[in-house]
């Protein structure tokens, strides 16, 4: 192992609130501290005018793998992760099969190791194949390395069963992460229920099937004592409910991804399935909420929901299209140009978002440079501009709205557990 020397960067930890100009050294995969240290670099990166912060965190990943390796498999995901500035992902178990057992587990964080890449977290699946109907051997999960919960993909219909869940994952002091959608209310939904599907003639799916899933879970984390984090929050009214949640003591956060704020229900006019996901894109004024949570802390974490699907399923018509779309190697420009260059959030406050507080929703040991810590460290170049282009991407999919946007700032380097994995440095 070496020892690296990240050479007067601006720092910016919010674990620490810290922002300085500072020399960060990394030394055997830890992170040995800022400033003069009783030591010669063996690597020496110039960092000025750069910023470096924490391993960027995205705790919403699919990387497809076992059984859709077609779309995405642990090592291009986490290849396109590293692109992106991303040392960390947690990765969602609608695989095939669902990540419901401890050898699942163990199988996801053995092919981490065999790409070595990032580090890759898995979720654990709340039930039995996601079915909804028997809880997964969740005590067995965390032995295989799962740090949270989650039927991601489909909801937990059964407002029993997820009481249930909730009070072991107490007990493991687990988070559950919360896909919030009944069901019932959006079978055949390509779309947003509201004027644009009315004037297109595509079947709609209402924000309360949403936002009854959303203030189920808050009311049942209330009961049980136990932690709701709800994913891909997409309303108004979703955004409300987790702030007066908040207010009222409960251990719930809320997660916001780049296309929910950055884009409307008025793109479907294209019949471009690459603005097809679930939750939907909605209105403008739900796009507004989603920005004032993001400032006011009720969304404490951004994150991609990655969810790459291969070309010839995206080309299919649109109610046959699958839901989801690609976002690792988007990430932080659009957040970078539409939060901080948008004047919404400060570097601090956007970072936080992407380090600090999704390592404490999984409980993880990362998104800080605290001494000791993995050397997990992303450096930012905050002023280039440059153009997304997805042919690019590491990524096996391509399924993006965002190909041609114009956009202000990247990684440049992405440094995991000491190791320098992607680096675009003089
Ligand atoms: N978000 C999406 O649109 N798609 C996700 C699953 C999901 O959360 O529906 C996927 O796995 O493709």
């Amino acid at each position: 192992m070496s020892t690296i020397l990240l050479r007067q960067g601006r720092v910016i930890d919010p674990a620490q609130s810290l922002d300085v100009v500072a020399d960060v050294w990394l030394r055997d995969g830890k992170i040995l501290g800022l400033g003069p240290q009783p030591y010669g670099a063996d690597v020496v990166l110039d960092c000025r005018g750069l910023i470096v912060c924490p391993g960027l965190i995205d705790m919403h990943v699919h990387l497809r793998e076992p059984g859709r390796e077609e779309d995405e498999t642990i090592a291009t995901g986490t290849a396109a992760a590293v692109a992106g500035g991303i040392t960390s992902v947690a990765c969602m178990p609608n695989t095939e099969p669902a990540l419901d057992s401890r050898s699942a587990a163990e199988f996801v964080i053995l092919q981490a190791r065999r790409a070595g890449n990032c580090n890759v977290f898995p979720v654990g699946a709340i039930t039995k194949n996601r079915e909804g109907k028997e809880l997964a051997e969740l005590g067995g999960l965390v032995e295989g390395g799962a740090v949270a919960f989650s039927d991601d993909g489909a909801p937990v219909s059964s407002a029993e069963i997820m009481r249930r869940a909730l009070e072991y994952c107490r007990m493991l002091d687990k988070a559950v992460l919360v896909h919030a959608e009944v069901l019932e209310l959006t079978q055949g939904g390509v779309m947003n229920e509201g004027v644009v599907s009315v004037q297109l003639g595509l079947r709609g799916m209402p924000a309360v099937a949403e936002e009854i899933m959303i203030f189920r879970d808050i009311l049942l984390a209330e009961l049980t004592g136990g932690r709701v984090h709800i994913l891909h929050v997409s309303t108004a009214g979703g955004v409300e409910l987790i702030r007066q949640g908040k207010q009222r003591g409960v251990q719930v956060t809320g997660e916001a991804c780049p296309h929910h704020f950055l884009l409307t229900d008025e793109a479907m006019r294209s019949f471009d399935s690459n603005f097809k996901m679930s939750p939907p894109l909605r209105t403008a004024r739900d796009v507004a909420a989603i920005v004032q949570g993001l400032k006011d802390g009720t969304l404490s974490v951004l994150a991609t929901d990655h969810a790459p699907h291969a070309p010839e399923k995206k080309e299919r018509e649109l109610d046959q299209a699958p839901n989801g779309i690609i976002g690792l190697e988007t990430f932080l420009p659009l957040c970078i140009t539409h939060l901080v260059e948008a004047g919404h959030l400060s570097w601090e406050q956007m970072l936080a978002k992407m380090t600090l507080h999704p390592a404490q929703v999984l409980g993880i040991d990362r998104g800080t440079l605290l001494p000791g810590r993995p050397a997990d460290v992303t450096v930012i170049d905050p002023k280039v501009q440059w153009t997304i282009d997805k042919r690019e991407f590491k990524s096996k999919s391509r399924n993006t709205p965002f190909d041609g946007w114009r956009v202000v700032g990247r990684a440049v380097a992405t440094i995991v557990g000491g190791q320098i994995k992607m680096c675009h440095l003089a």
